[in-house]
């Protein structure tokens, strides 16, 4: 019998495609491999209606995918990085995380190039409060409107002429062939990306052993340190997407450069830390870098949105 692989997804597009891409690397790797998708739908993609910051955060997109892979019914999860929380429920874990893809925020308009083009009182959609908060330090002139649904409702809303301009991750338009949608990839001095943005991770189970060693040659290693810091950060600063919280890590030969960010709400004041360290110590790099965010005010900030 062909030996099997069930991978376990949402059904918005860009999960659909980020698991058959995952499909497609591990039947290059296996020709003889029988991969599987198991499309189902989370409580996050349901609720449609509410700011994801009112409605729980993060672990809505993934607890029905973990589900499935204590049932059995599926071997293997492919998530967002961005989207997957700190902590793992005993039993599962992340096998491998893949290569980055553009970690950016992107620009998106029908009528606009570049945010510094947007006239005064312009409407911008977003729904991330990372986002928000670091175009309102930029541009306070500039009206935030909330943006919810997938990529492609998001795009027809703004199609509608609903708002001037909004921001997506970049990663998730160039995986979908929308790159021509993106006026502007939007530098990382301006808006600092979200920890994991642009990378996907597959989660398994941890006795797995069989499925580990199948997923192995799909792991980064730059790609895993990055993430390793920026997660650091985020599990220290215990922030889900309730908080403005931006870290981002990137990796020249061995030395990783790691900066973080927290805000508040109306981007009026804004907590930045940065630092340098080898590679092996990525996990303690982001553990330090929370903690100088924390010292200079972070912790009051994020005691002030969380309450
Ligand atoms: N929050 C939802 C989400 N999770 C991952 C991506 C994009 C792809 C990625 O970052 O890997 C998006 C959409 C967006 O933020 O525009």
């Amino acid at each position: 019998m062909k030996e099997k692989i069930v991978i376990a997804t949402r059904e918005s597009q860009l999960a659909l495609w980020q698991a058959n891409n995952v499909k497609d690397q591990l039947e290059a790797l296996y020709p003889d491999l029988d991969v599987q998708l198991l499309g189902m739908t989370t409580k996050g993609d349901q609720i449609l209606d509410s700011p994801l910051s009112k409605i729980g955060g993060k672990g809505l997109f993934v607890k029905e995918l973990e589900h499935a892979l204590f049932e059995n019914r599926a071997d293997i999860a492919v998530h967002s990085m961005k989207d997957v929380p700190m902590d793992f429920p005993e039993g599962l874990g992340l096998a491998v995380i893949c290569k980055r893809e553009n970690p950016t925020d992107a620009f998106v308009s029908n009528k606009y190039a570049h945010l510094a083009e947007l006239p005064t009182g312009s409407i911008v959609g977003t729904s991330s409060l990372r986002r928000s908060c670091q175009l309102k330090r930029m541009r306070p002139d500039l009206v935030i409107k909330d943006l919810r649904g997938n990529v492609n409702t998001r795009l027809r809303k703004l199609d509608d002429e609903e708002y001037d301009a909004i921001i997506l991750a970049s990663a998730g338009l160039i995986r979908l062939e929308m790159q021509d949608r993106i006026r502007n990839c939007i530098a990382d001095d301006v808006s600092l990306p979200a920890g994991g943005q642009g990378a996907m991770g597959i989660e398994c189970r941890t006795n797995d052993e069989r499925v580990k060693a199948l997923l192995a040659p799909l792991n980064h290693i730059e790609t895993r340190y990055c993430v390793t810091a920026e997660r650091a950060v985020n599990k220290r600063l215990n922030g889900g997407c309730q908080a403005p919280i931006a870290c981002f890590a990137t990796l020249d030969s061995d030395t990783l450069y790691l900066r973080g960010l927290v805000g508040s709400l109306n981007g009026q004041t804004i907590v930045t830390a940065e630092s340098y360290g080898p590679k092996e110590s990525a996990d303690e790099m982001g553990t330090k870098l929370a903690e100088e965010l924390l010292n200079k005010g972070a912790d009051k900030l994020l005691a002030d949105i969380i309450g």
